[in-house]
C-alpha cells in the first residue's frame, strides 16, 4: 500500500506540473480527479504516509487570525517608470553611457500582486507579500493553493525566488459572475481580485479564487550558477516554477520598442491581464555595476501602457 501511495504522489505531482505550470495536461480531468480522490482516501486510511508535501495538502488547515510581518531578505524593490519612446531612449542612453554595449531582456509586467517565496533544501517553507518591499505579510498557506508554485522542487537549493501572484481573464469574469448572482460587490479588476483572495484568512477561500503566477527573478543568482537574467529564467524553468513564455531578449532599443508597440496593441489576446513591460539589462554583472537609485534599480525599467480610455 506504501508503494501505491507513495506512486500516486509522485503521479499526482506530475500531472499538475504539466497542467498548471506547462498549461499542457497529459490525461484528462477526469482522470486526475480519480487519481487524487484515490490518494485521498489511501492517505486518511494510512496517515503515516500523508506527507505535508503530499499533492492533496494544498490546502491548508486552520483559518488564521492575521498574518505575521515578515522582513525580507533584501528590499523588493520598485521600478522606474517611462511612457513614452523618449523616455525609453533616454534610459538606453544612460546605460550605455555607464556600460557600453548591452543586451536587454525584455519582459512582460503582470498586473497582480508581487510574492516572495522561500524554498529550504527544495521545500516550499514561506511566501510573503511585497509590502513596503523591506517588510510584507507571511502569506504561505494562501500561497500553498496556487497550483502553480510547487511544493518541493527536485533540488536541495535554498533560495528565495521572486514573482507575480495573479487572477487569469476568465477566472475574474467567472469569480464576478458569481458575486453579482450573491449580490456580494463586484472586484474592479483582476489585480484588486487577486489581491483580496491572497489577504483571505482562511486559506479555503484562496483555494477557490485559482490564481497563478509567474516567477521572474532569484535573489541570489549564483545559488542557480547563472550570469543573466536569461539564464535565471532558463534555470527556474529547470526547477518547475512557472515562467513567462513571452520574453524576448534584444540587442537594441528600437527592438525594445517594437515589442512595445507590439504588446500595446495585443495584450487583450493574453490570458492574463499586464500593464506594461519591463526591460532589464541582462547580464547580472552589469545590472551589480550599475546598481540602484535610493528606490530603484538603473539596470531596468518599466514601460507603462497608456490608460486605456474606457469603453463605455
Ligand atoms: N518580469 C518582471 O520582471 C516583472 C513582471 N511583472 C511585474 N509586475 C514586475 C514588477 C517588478 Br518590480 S519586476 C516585474
Amino acid at each position: 500500500m506504501k508503494e501505491r501511495i507513495h506512486e500516486l504522489q509522485q503521479l499526482l505531482t506530475r500531472y499538475n506540473y504539466e497542467y498548471h505550470v506547462q498549461d499542457n495536461p497529459s490525461i484528462p480531468d477526469t482522470e486526475y480527479d480519480a487519481l487524487l480522490r484515490e490518494l485521498v482516501e489511501l492517505e486518511a486510511e494510512y496517515p503515516e504516509y500523508k506527507t505535508d508535501t503530499s499533492p492533496t495538502v494544498r490546502v491548508g488547515g486552520e483559518i488564521l487570525s492575521g498574518f505575521e510581518k515578515v522582513a525580507h531578505s533584501s528590499p523588493m524593490l520598485s521600478l522606474g517608470n517611462a511612457f513614452n519612446e523618449e523616455d525609453l531612449r533616454a534610459f538606453d542612453q544612460r546605460v550605455r553611457q555607464n556600460a557600453g554595449d548591452v543586451t536587454y531582456m525584455c519582459e512582460l509586467k503582470i498586473d497582480g500582486l508581487a510574492v516572495s517565496l522561500t524554498y529550504e533544501n527544495g521545500l516550499f517553507t514561506r511566501g510573503a507579500t511585497r509590502g513596503d518591499g523591506t517588510v510584507g505579510e507571511n502569506i504561505t498557506e494562501n500561497l500553498r493553493t496556487i497550483h502553480a508554485i510547487p511544493l518541493t522542487i527536485d533540488s536541495d537549493l535554498t533560495f528565495e525566488v521572486r514573482g507575480e501572484a495573479y487572477m487569469p481573464k476568465r477566472s475574474f469574469i467567472n469569480l464576478n459572475e458569481t458575486r453579482a448572482k450573491e449580490g456580494q460587490q463586484e472586484f474592479q479588476n483582476p489585480r484588486n481580485a487577486a489581491a483580496g483572495s491572497l489577504r483571505q484568512l482562511d486559506p479555503k477561500l484562496a483555494a477557490a479564487r485559482n490564481l497563478s503566477v509567474f516567477l521572474y527573478s532569484v535573489t541570489s543568482p549564483e545559488a542557480l550558477d547563472t550570469d543573466s537574467q536569461s539564464g535565471a529564467l532558463d534555470k527556474l524553468d529547470e526547477l518547475g516554477f512557472k515562467t513567462n513564455r513571452e520574453r524576448r531578449l534584444m540587442t537594441s532599443i528600437d527592438e525594445v520598442i517594437e515589442y512595445v508597440e507590439y504588446w500595446t496593441t495585443h495584450r487583450s489576446e493574453l490570458a492574463y491581464e499586464i500593464d506594461g513591460i519591463v526591460i532589464k539589462v541582462n547580464d547580472l554583472l552589469t545590472q551589480e555595476e550599475l546598481g540602484y537609485t535610493v528606490k530603484s534599480p538603473r539596470w531596468a525599467i518599466a514601460y507603462k501602457f497608456p490608460a486605456e480610455e474606457v469603453v463605455t
